[in-house]
């Protein structure tokens, strides 16, 4: 994994009348790793994917973003190209086939061609697994499973550095969110991104993970999942603890053991 951030959040502070979601928080995404961001119900997961996306503005703190150069880039070229975000329900536009979906994002933040905008999307369907017959398709008519696909072919379709993933397998069965992970790290391998997403799913967290980060407290404690386990914070203790969070850490012991 490279250690430059390509984005850090810092003093971050979130506040709505009385109630302060975050107070003073750090957070660093570094280029290439995955990170998956945990809290318990209310934290500010979403607040905080918001406050990075710029759909929120925090109450103080400041979001930086950074090219592959570690150089802070200015507002103009924080062009919404650098990213894609794939929402928790993949909020396609029903009215639209998968295809007119997918190319919605290069019709509005780009001059090419009808073609090329249409190549590419193909080339992204592909890419995700998505049979070449599902672009006539309506939102309606696809499996939740192919909905999160052409979703993510959306956010891809500009050639982001970061994809933003909010809840990626909440709603899939066990397998099609294990062929989602598999999904996220070829991408991940093959397009050089960086992955954030929000997940309670302990088994794609484990699976796909470089670090996670937790939200408790109104701050973020970041480290690898082998790490994270072993935090002292009660929170942390309770939610990996637990009988899932076991087997995933008596697992990375094995494997470590396995690989040694
Ligand atoms: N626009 C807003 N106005 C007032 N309060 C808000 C607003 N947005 C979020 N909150 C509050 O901020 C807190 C954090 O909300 P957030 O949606 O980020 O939680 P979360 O960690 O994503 O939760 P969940 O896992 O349940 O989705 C909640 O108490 C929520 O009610």
């Amino acid at each position: 994994m490279n250690q430059r951030p390509i984005i850090k959040v810092s003093n971050l502070v979130n506040r709505f009348g009385n109630q302060t979601v975050h107070e003073q928080l750090d957070f660093e995404i570094f280029a290439g790793e995955i990170v998956g961001i945990v809290g318990g119900s209310g934290t500010g997961k979403t607040v905080l994917l918001n406050s990075i996306l710029g759909l929120q503005k925090p109450s103080s703190g400041s979001i930086e973003f950074y090219d592959i150069k570690s150089r802070s880039l200015g507002d103009a070229e924080r062009c919404p190209t650098s990213w894609g975000v794939l929402f928790q329900s993949g909020a396609l536009f029903s009215n639209l086939t998968v295809l007119e979906n997918i190319v919605t994002p290069l019709i509005e933040h780009t001059k090419m061609s009808a073609r090329t905008v249409k190549e590419l999307a193909l080339l992204r369907m592909r890419m995700v697994g998505l049979p070449l017959s599902a672009q006539f398709k309506y939102p309606s008519q696809l499996s939740g499973g192919m909905v999160k696909r052409a979703a993510l072919a959306r956010a891809l379709v500009t050639d982001p550095r970061v994809i933003f993933l909010d809840e990626p397998t909440s709603g899939l069965d066990p397998i099609a969110a294990e062929e989602f992970d598999e999904l996220i790290l070829y991408l991940k391998q093959h397009l050089d991104l960086t992955v954030v997403m929000i997940s309670h799913d302990l088994d794609s967290l484990f699976n796909t993970c470089d670090r996670i980060a937790v939200l408790v407290d109104k701050k973020i404690r970041a480290a690898t999942p082998d790490e994270i386990v072993n935090n002292d914070h009660p929170w942390i203790q309770r939610y990996f603890g637990g009988r899932r969070g076991r087997l995933h850490s008596q697992g990375s012991e094995a494997h470590s053991v396995h690989g040694a």
